[in-house]
């Protein structure tokens, strides 16, 4: 990984907490961060350089998936980090930053490069960018990186601002806008599958493939984060982000080379032929929008959406997503591609199953063999595997047959201890590879796609259907696919107590 003083802005916060200081210490346990690097925390809070790094030490404790103790190795990598009080409207702190960054930048030999990391809220973005180039910051040979955090902007007005404000100090090849999703380990290994492999990517069209179905469910529900959710919503704080990235991943052609910019572009060539709604009735028929209800899970009584106490009582917020959506272009005319998430749903699981059409000529009909359709599923998270269902002959039978499963599972091989997609994130931003990082040109024909969607939910809020919390979701979703002559595939093999339905030939 490159030399380079990080810039954490936010470092008080969740995310730093959560996710990047364990992200950092599990590089610096691998040997992927080199010993010249220094990382600045930097919030409004006051914090000795002594209460930061106990700060991370617990954090990395609570989080990371390497074991911690405060020995000889903690300290070490501690010693690199140091904290600075600093509220992102006052340039003058910016100016005292710089004198810090270059010093800390002599003391570990870094060499000029700076990362700067936005852990804050999307509005600070522009204000904090502004003032990195006013404090002289940029100022120093080396390269010089910028990193967001999701949401990129409200709907495309607010992302075009946003992205006007950012590209007056740094070039687009300098701003890495993290989708976290890309990071996952299975997200990124779609591309080798479905490219890697002969018997996938001939069949991978309209002519074999029926249907796909990306589900991104979650048990939780909004808990303290209503101030930020309920202003966007499972419409913009999933869909417009994580599922549409998995949908053109899917989607994709393959990529000339394994270049960031030609597998960007294959990407935005998809986003470009996302079939946009027309108008608010089209929105109708093929989008579904609920909102959790009480309800329960596991025995337990789940509050409504709109009694948490983050939330306005009176919201009309979505915390449910579903929709039909088409990519018209040569390869998946007339596929139809069903996504949905959800908070408050049965199972926390990312799952993209792949349904492929029928056999032309069923033989086996003929003895009264109704064939289950072959699928394909990639598992996302927590489980990380893929998974195909066929039909083989039911053994010791006269030709009955039966549905069978390869299941592999990756995530259950012992000792692989995956790394997590922040990880990943972090070390390709330091290395310069933006393959995983979102172009200004994807964000913004994603918007373009989930702007019609939110302008029809504008002029009508009498779709908004309540779902229990714990259930699946409006029965409008299963309708979506039912018109269709389809439904939704069990994820995790358990979908409203329906029994598992993969069979395992040992298991016969
Ligand atoms: N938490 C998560 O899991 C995820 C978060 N994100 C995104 O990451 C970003 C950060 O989220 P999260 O960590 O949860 O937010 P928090 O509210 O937990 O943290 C915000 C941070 O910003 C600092 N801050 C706020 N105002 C200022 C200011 N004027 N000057 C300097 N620092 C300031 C706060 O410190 P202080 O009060 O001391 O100034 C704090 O460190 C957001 O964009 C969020 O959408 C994205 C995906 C997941
Ligand atoms: O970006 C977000 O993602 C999380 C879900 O991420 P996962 O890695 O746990 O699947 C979601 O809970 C959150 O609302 C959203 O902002």
């Amino acid at each position: 990984m490159s030399n380079a003083v990080y810039l954490l802005f936010g470092a008080t916060g969740d995310l730093a907490r959560r996710k990047l200081f364990p992200a950092f210490y599990a590089l610096y346990r691998e040997g992927k961060l080199s010993e010249n690097f220094a990382v600045v925390g930097l919030a409004r809070r006051a914090r000795t350089n002594e209460q930061f790094r106990d700060d991370l030490l617990s954090s990395i404790r609570e989080f990371a998936r390497y074991d911690v103790s405060k020995d000889e190795q903690f300290n070490r990598f501690a010693e690199h980090f140091e904290y600075m009080s600093l509220d992102i409207h006052n340039v003058e702190g910016f100016r005292e930053l710089k004198r810090l960054t270059d010093s800390l930048d002599e003391k570990f030999n870094v060499g000029g490069n700076r990362l700067f990391y936005l852990a804050l809220a999307p509005e600070l973005f522009g204000s904090v960018s502004y003032n990195i180039r006013e404090g002289g910051l940029l100022e120093v040979d080396g390269w010089h990186r910028l990193v967001i955090e999701k949401p990129f902007g409200y709907d495309l007005p607010s992302a075009e601002k946003l992205n006007a404000e950012l590209r007056q100090v740094f070039k687009e090849k300098d701003v890495y806008r993290i989708d976290h999703y890309l990071g996952k380990e299975m997200v990124q290994n779609i591309g080798v599958l479905r490219f890697a492999n002969a018997f996938f990517e001939p069949l991978w069209n309209n002519k074999y493939i029926a249907n796909i179905q990306i589900t991104l469910s979650e048990t939780v529900g909004v808990e303290d984060r209503g101030g930020y959710y309920d202003h966007s919503g499972a419409l913009r704080d999933m869909a417009q982000n994580h599922m549409l990235q998995m949908l053109a991943i899917m989607a994709m052609e393959s990529p000339s080379r394994l270049h960031p910019e030609d597998i960007r572009d294959e990407k935005v060539k998809v986003f470009r032929s996302l079939r946009g709604f027309q108008n608010a009735e089209e929105v109708r028929r093929h989008v579904v929008r609920g909102q959790y209800a009480s309800g329960e899970a596991k025995g337990k009584p789940l509050a409504a959406y709109r009694s948490e106490p983050s939330v306005n009582p009176e919201s009309t917020t979505e915390t449910y997503f579903a929709a039909k959506v088409f990519v018209d272009n040569f390869r998946w005319a007339g596929v139809p591609f069903y996504i949905r998430t959800g908070k408050r749903l049965p199972v926390k699981t990312t799952e993209v199953v792949v349904e492929f059409k029928n056999v032309p000529n069923n033989v086996y009909l003929a003895q009264k063999h109704e064939l289950e359709p072959n699928l394909l599923v990639f598992r996302i998270n927590p489980m990380e595997g893929i998974y195909m269902k066929m039909n083989a002959k039911r053994p010791g039978s006269e030709g009955s047959v039966i549905p069978i499963a390869m299941d592999f599972c990756q995530s259950c091989q012992v000792g692989l201890n995956t790394p997590e997609a922040y990880e990943r994130l972090l070390y390709d931003a330091a290395r310069g590879d933006s393959t995983y990082f979102t172009r200004w040109d994807e964000v913004s024909l994603a918007w373009e796609f989930i702007d019609k969607i939110a302008e029809a939910w504008r002029e009508s809020e009498g779709d908004l259907e309540n779902y229990p919390a714990g259930s699946w979701g409006p029965d409008r979703a299963k309708a979506l696919l039912a018109e269709d002559g389809f439904k939704w595939w069990p994820v995790n093999g358990q979908h409203e107590g329906e029994v598992a339905w993969a069979m395992n030939l040992g298991n016969q």
